[in-house]
């Protein structure tokens, strides 16, 4: 991964040496799950979402397929704690499957142990590729948090969680222009797992067959060339970027070099590699109350 053609210094751009095929590797991060063949690593993950949903579904108080726009995949399922109050936290998943798979119906993976501890959770579904482009699915995403917080106007703060291409999704966030929504949610954390911050090397991989990026398209979309001049509302509100430890070398970099920058700007930010595991992992823990990822986000809401 070094630049050995310069003076030893790491390359700012090493994907750009890389083969097409080493680039392949670097963006299909189920071929780096060390614990299981990569498509038993995708059919686990599903699986445990898939359960975790039934459960979530069965034993909580929630809302589902609720709208949040007028298009047909413009819903989300909210779960809430015991209370009736509507003065909650609020905590905002969007799934992974870069832009193409996943949805909100195998993703409520940390409804239990949060719903439990006084947090309502709302699993967002947005129009994946080929049906969504990727700025309809940013103007998507906005929509869904815009629609929080108008619904819940006395939200004890909304935290936006995503992982993978769903970090990406939240990240975009980070830079979203509130004033044409009419209202600027009340945004005090972000959970940005294992994602993908500067989409230009999405741009040469088998990924964008559905995408179709163009190179505009990915820069116009990449929060890593935009980050560090965009203003928080809030400049106390927290972002947390992650990383599983077994997450590809350039999955490792995307989430560093997205850190570095939003510490030259002005967020609030910090940066955790998690010990032992992959990046299906690292959500799929969330079922866990006493996981540590799981620990980061509650204490984070309510420190
Ligand atoms: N299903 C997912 C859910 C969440 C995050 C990534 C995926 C992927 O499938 C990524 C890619 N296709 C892979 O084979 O690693």
């Amino acid at each position: 991964m070094m630049d050995v053609s310069g003076v030893g210094f790491p390359s700012k751009v090493p994907w750009k040496k890389m083969s097409a095929e080493e680039l392949e590797n670097q963006y299909c991060p189920s071929r780096w799950v060390v614990r299981l063949g990569a498509e038993e690593a995708l059919r686990t993950y599903s699986q445990i979402g898939i359960e975790a949903t039934t459960r979530a579904r069965a034993t909580r108080k929630s809302l589902l397929h609720v709208p949040y726009g007028d298009g047909e995949g413009e819903k989300v399922d909210i779960y809430f704690p015991d209370e009736s109050s509507e003065a909650l936290p609020f905590f905002l998943f969007f799934h992974g499957g870069y832009w193409q798979s996943g949805s909100k119906d195998e993703s409520a993976f940390m409804v239990d142990p949060l719903t439990a501890q006084g947090v309502a959770v709302v699993i967002v579904a947005y129009d994946i590729a080929p049906k969504g482009t990727l700025d309809h699915m940013v103007d998507q995403v906005t929509r869904s948090v815009a629609f929080v917080q108008k619904r819940y106007p006395s939200n004890k703060g909304i935290y936006l969680c995503g992982h993978s291409a769903g970090a990406h999704l939240a990240a975009m966030m980070l830079l979203a222009d509130w004033t044409k929504h009419g209202v600027t949610p009340n945004l005090r954390g972000f959970f940005l797992v294992s994602g993908v911050f500067d989409l230009e090397p999405i741009v040469y991989t088998s990924q964008n067959v559905a995408l179709q990026l163009t190179l505009e398209d990915a820069q116009r979309n990449s929060p890593q060339l935009k980050v560090a001049q965009a203003q928080p509302v809030d400049p106390t509100c927290r972002v947390l970027v992650v990383v599983g430890q077994f997450d590809s070398p350039e999955f490792h970099r995307q989430s560093w070099e997205f850190y570095q920058t939003l510490c030259q700007g002005e967020w609030k930010a910090s940066f955790e590699e998690l010990h032992d595991v992959d990046h299906f992992e690292i959500v799929e823990n969330l079922i866990q109350k006493d996981n540590v990822l799981t620990q980061i986000i509650l204490k984070t809401i309510f420190q």
